[in-house]
């Protein structure tokens, strides 16, 4: 493995084209160590293909993406998981008959974790659901059935998180709360975080860099203050009220 690059992760020239459909074409973007990174856009910009893109979910029409100095482009999702490069299964994961706890220490066991039980209590320790940990998934609250995702998620001690639209459907106060975890989650723990979000404030918020995507492409990208005083982003995206 090189560790001549500076970046945690590196997608570069990415292209996921369906037929003449190019969902994502030629799209370059980084993440440093404990880095929030938002990405934004239109419905059907190719945010969520960017996704799949760099999980392994979907192969590359072209291009190139890098984990920790490592080339994975050709590598699939479990393989890519095993090397720290970790997302959110939204509520598709969550067995609802299973303790909470249970079911983190499971998947920390399948991801090979030698002492699982530990890497169980520290995830939940972290996301505030140590209280919780008897109780069956089911019986959860919304916000903490999102939070168990996160926990899933987190086993292994990823170096990279790819988060869909975790806020989609949480209340104001409980997309707060999921905020507040994720921005600890990247100093405490050292993750990378991309997150594909609608909520603007939770993306302005908590970002430390903002990239747009307009069919496909980026047409900016930088700190969340110029990437929301950008004319073409406020044109393309925000609306002129943003
Ligand atoms: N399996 C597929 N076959 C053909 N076209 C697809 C497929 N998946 C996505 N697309 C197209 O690729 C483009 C990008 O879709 P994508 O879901 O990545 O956008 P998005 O930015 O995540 O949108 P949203 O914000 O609505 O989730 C869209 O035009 C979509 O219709």
């Amino acid at each position: 493995m090189s560790n001549s690059s500076p970046y945690v992760l590196q997608a570069d020239d990415v292209a996921i084209h369906y037929g003449g459909v190019k969902a994502v074409d030629g799209v370059s973007l980084t993440l440093e160590k404990g880095q929030i990174r938002g990405l934004i856009g239109p419905n059907g910009a190719g945010k969520s293909t960017v996704i799949d893109a760099i999980t392994g979910r979907r192969r590359l029409t072209r291009g190139k993406v890098t984990l920790r100095g490592t080339d994975v482009s050709e590598m699939g999702v479990v393989e890519r998981r095993m090397l720290g490069l970790s997302r959110s299964f939204q509520r598709t994961s969550i067995f609802g008959g299973m303790p909470v706890r249970k079911q983190v220490e499971l998947a920390s066991h399948k991801m090979g974790v030698q002492d699982s039980a530990a890497d169980a209590d520290a995830v939940l320790k972290e996301l505030e659901l140590d209280r919780m940990a008897h109780v069956m998934a089911e019986d959860l609250g919304y916000g903490e059935q999102r939070r168990l995702d996160l926990a899933l998620a987190l086993v292994g001690r990823p170096s990279v998180l790819l988060l869909d639209e975790p806020m989609a459907g949480l209340s104001v106060k409980e997309s707060h709360d999921l905020a507040h975890h994720l921005k600890a989650l990247t100093s405490r723990w050292d993750v990378s975080v991309l997150l594909v979000e609608h909520d603007m404030d939770v993306v302005f918020g908590i970002s430390d860099v903002v990239t747009v995507f307009e069919l496909g492409r980026v047409i900016a990208s930088g700190e969340p203050a110029a990437v929301r005083a950008d004319p073409r982003v406020r044109e393309a995206y925000l609306g002129s009220a943003a």
